[in-house]
């Protein structure tokens, strides 16, 4: 069973700053968080962190995520290893909404070398409050697993 209301969350080194911040917001937006690490800035891989929380929402135990690595490439690339999982690249506003909107993105991945903590505020606040338009766009994202 998944509660909406808790959302997963996962980094590396690079995003552990960010991943703390925005941890810090998600608890002021009224959501719970589960962090799947990493625990500190010390140099680290980020499939350790990312698998276990795709993993979670694969198995229907969470609804939904965010990854944040320097470039948000590498995270997102584990996540997206998993059927359940759309990930989406996020580093700015728009892209964020579009995310939601045409893919029902259900992780967030964030680049926290190359955007503000004032944008990564701006992008969460864009991702859990648009919702997927459905329609053409779900023929789509069914298309998208490999069976
Ligand atoms: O995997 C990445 C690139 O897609 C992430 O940005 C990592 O955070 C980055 O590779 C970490 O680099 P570092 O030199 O080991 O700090």
């Amino acid at each position: 069973m998944t509660d909406k209301k808790v959302i997963g969350i996962c980094s590396d080194h690079a995003g552990y700053e960010l991943k703390l911040h925005v941890i810090g917001l998600l608890h002021e937006m009224g959501y719970e968080t589960e962090d799947f690490g990493c625990p500190s800035a010390e140099r680290c891989d980020y499939p350790d962190y990312a698998h276990p929380m795709a993993q979670a929402i694969q198995d229907g135990k969470l609804e939904r995520g965010i990854s944040i690595c320097g470039s948000g490439n590498g995270i997102s690339m584990v996540v997206n290893k998993y059927s359940k999982l759309r990930a989406a690249l996020c580093w700015c506003v728009e892209i964020a909404k579009l995310a939601r909107q045409h893919n029902d993105a259900n992780v967030l991945s964030m680049p926290a070398r190359f955007i503000s903590q004032e944008e990564a505020d701006q992008i969460v606040k864009a991702f859990f409050s648009t919702d997927f338009e459905g329609g053409r766009h779900i023929e789509r994202i069914n298309k998208i697993p490999i069976h």
